[in-house]
């Protein structure tokens, strides 16, 4: 049966990381295996820097930022294979043609289909290299478009997934011939050949739909960390990881937006009952994280999930009337047509308080949207706490000393609004 295993930005940031992922998966003989990988390091991030410079015709700017990406790429493709590089850095150079190209075609197009058209660039890239690299090693590795594989509808920057189209043709693919498939995470396309991206860090998405397609036997997410912890342990300095949590755990931590996995991981290998194992790239000897459909003291313990740069919408109707059902649908509309999502959701009955994380670009829009409609205020430089598996005691300790802006709470999950400032960098849970 086929394993299906994904390496995100940080496993391959430069050579020696491409290098070391080679070792490890030269350590891992079984077959089929199709590995999904993202773009290297932080090149998606660059890629959205050059599409906000192409949009506001800011030549000089794009001009640097295209050539510092291929140089970049070239340069990791020149100190991987040296002499041999040829082939592959001939492929770098059309590639970035090519992105240069759908920037001068797209830059007047609606911003999602542009971003679509041109951010996919990083994960062709760098599985390009990766792909090279495997092969230069001994690894019999096949590439393949991601965006012929996952057919989705063109709902850019956050793409729906056709399954049957995309079962069809990931089955039809010959896994079993003995080499290492490599592809793309992130990125998909559309019947009529546009590419389409399925979220930022939709990676993870990626290899669980392949994984659901071809009714894998598990999915493995290499991570720099060891599993999933109680709270980012980058954030909170005695975080715990979580050995074992059910699917619905692991949904909920990370719709709350617990980063380690992307939310809609969870759901396809549900529906086929795949384990998902979440282990470390740096420590291969680390205990894993198993998420399946038993729970596990993941679904017992608190976790703390921190959101930072969040915005509170306030809105009330200008006739002093109430926030009725037919007015929460329609700012809930509006929110979901801004591709929005609301962290948090208080409602009073002449007020509607939204948290969401503050993305200028398609925020400005929204609301002066809702300013036609509503009076609108809003506050930024916040951060939310959300405890699950609370405790008031938790909850105390954790408000100490920190104005508590909105507050939210049911029997599983507590979330709280503070100002940022207030906030520490470093968070300590107590108890
Ligand atoms: N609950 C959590 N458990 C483990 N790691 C977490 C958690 N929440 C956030 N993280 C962060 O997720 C990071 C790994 O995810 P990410 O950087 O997106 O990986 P990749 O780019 O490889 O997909 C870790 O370095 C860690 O700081
Ligand atoms: N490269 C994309 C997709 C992704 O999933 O990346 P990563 O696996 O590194 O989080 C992004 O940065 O959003």
């Amino acid at each position: 049966m086929t394993r299906i295993f994904k390496f995100g930005g940080a496993s391959i940031q430069d050579a020696d990381a491409i290098r070391h992922l080679a070792h490890l998966l030269d350590a891992h003989d079984s077959r089929p295996l199709m590995v999904v990988v993202s773009a290297m390091g932080k090149t998606t991030n660059g890629l959205e820097a050059l599409l906000a410079a192409a949009r506001s015709g800011a030549d000089d700017d794009y001009r640097q930022r295209l050539a510092a990406l291929e140089a970049n790429h070239l340069a990791v493709a020149e100190a991987l294979l040296g002499d041999a590089a040829r082939p592959v850095t001939q492929r770098i150079t059309a590639l970035f043609e090519e992105l240069d190209e759908r920037h001068q075609r797209y830059r007047q197009a609606a911003y999602s289909l542009h971003y679509d058209q041109t951010v996919c660039y990083g994960e062709l890239l760098s599985t390009r290299l990766v792909a090279a690299w495997l092969n230069h090693c001994g690894i019999a590795t096949e590439w393949c478009d991601a965006r012929e594989l996952i057919v989705t509808d063109d709902r850019h920057q956050a793409a729906n997934i056709d399954w049957e189209a995309t079962a069809e043709r990931v089955r039809s693919l010959a896994l079993d011939d003995g080499r290492l498939w490599i592809t793309q995470g992130f990125i998909g396309g559309t019947r009529d050949g546009l590419s389409t991206t399925l979220g930022r860090e939709g990676s993870d998405f990626s290899a669980a739909i392949l994984a659901h397609c071809l009714d894998a036997e598990d999915l493995t997410i290499w991570k720099d960390v060891p599993g999933v912890f109680n709270a980012d342990p980058r954030r909170f300095d005695n975080a715990v990881q979580l050995h074992r949590l059910s699917y619905a755990e692991a949904v909920e931590q990370t719709w709350y937006g617990a980063k380690v996995i992307h939310p809609r991981t969870l759901a396809p290998l549900q529906r086929k009952g795949i384990p998902l194992t979440v282990r470390s790239f740096l420590d291969l000897d680390a205990p894993p994280s198993r998420i399946g459909p038993e729970p596990g003291e993941g679904d017992r313990l608190p976790s703390f999930i921190l959101r930072d740069d969040q915005l509170l919408i306030d809105i009330a109707p200008s006739d002093f009337s109430f926030i009725d059902e037919a007015r929460l649908a329609d700012v809930l509309a509006r929110l979901a047509a801004a591709g929005l999502h609301a962290n948090l959701l208080d409602l009073e009955a002449m007020r509607l308080r939204l948290v969401v994380d503050h993305k200028p670009e398609p925020l400005a829009p929204l609301l002066a949207d809702l300013e036609r409609d509503y009076r609108v205020t809003t506050r930024r430089d916040l951060a939310l706490l959300t405890v699950r598996h609370h405790s008031d005691a938790l909850l105390a300790a954790l408000s100490e000393g920190r104005t508590v802006i909105a507050e939210r709470r049911n029997a599983t999950n507590a979330q709280r609004l503070f100002h940022a400032e207030e906030c520490p960098e470093t968070w300590h849970i107590p108890g």
